[in-house]
């Protein structure tokens, strides 16, 4: 189990500079496999093009303690680990510094669903978190990181599930999903809508938000109870 976790990892951390949503080592991608208790993800700081499955670092969730792996986990497990505790609907996490997505985090700015291709993937306004206070930062960082996110959502009250993504305020996004493929599925589709929102809202301001019954049609058509976009499994 645990080898076919590291191999789905590391896959998934491959497909980041693949999709230009990192550059040099930034980012991490992690999956769970909640029977366990156990997460995979990515080595601190090594470089992509030479990673490898056995780089792949094996983290106790519940306490952060490595039960397996040579290297130092991601700088950012802690965040991970926080998400994972909140959220028991979490498979995946994956935090980047995505270009456009970023440009929104030091915005301190949501992304609004002004089209269909947000709809399709985010059901609604995609939130920024609030600026992280001195004492968040100080003690316990990447750990506060975590506890922002989990608030900014229960705040607003957005289902974890309808909205994968969150923007940290001054740093970058998170997103998440059943697995660690699907989390990268929700952090390439994110850097798109913020790339198409930066400059929809530069030729018009004032832009509207989506109408709702267009939101509607686009995001339970994929992922509603009776979902029927693309093949049958
Ligand atoms: O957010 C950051 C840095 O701000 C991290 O994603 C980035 O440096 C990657 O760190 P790791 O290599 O995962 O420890």
């Amino acid at each position: 189990m645990l080898e076919q976790l590291k191999k789905q990892v590391l896959e998934a951390n491959l497909a980041l500079p693949e999709h230009n949503l990192v550059t040099f080592t930034w980012g991490n991608v992690s999956e769970i496999d909640r029977a366990s208790g156990l997460m995979v993800i990515k080595p601190s700081g090594v470089k992509y093009s030479e990673m490898t499955e056995a780089d792949m670092v094996v983290v106790e969730v519940e306490t952060g303690r490595v039960v397996e792996g040579t290297k130092r986990p991601s700088s950012d497990t802690d965040t991970h680990r926080a998400l994972y505790l909140a959220w028991p609907e979490a498979g995946g996490i994956v935090h980047t510094h995505s270009r456009h997505a970023t440009i929104w985090a030091q915005a301190g700015r949501d992304i609004p669903a002004w089209g269909t291709t947000h709809a399709d993937d985010f059901y609604g306004t995609i939130p920024c978190s609030r600026a992280m206070r001195d004492d968040e930062i100080i003690e316990r960082y990447e750990w506060q990181t975590g506890q922002v996110i989990i608030e900014t959502l229960r705040e607003r009250q957005i289902d974890p599930l309808a909205i994968p993504a969150v923007l940290v305020n001054s740093h970058g996004p998170f997103a998440w999903g059943k697995s660690a493929q699907d989390a990268v599925h929700s952090a390439v589709v994110l850097e798109e809508v913020a790339y198409m929102a930066l400059f929809s809202q530069q030729l018009t301001p004032q832009l509207p938000a989506i109408n709702p019954a267009l939101l509607d049609k686009h995001y339970l058509r994929k992922h509603g109870k009776d979902a029927w976009y693309g093949q049958k499994e």
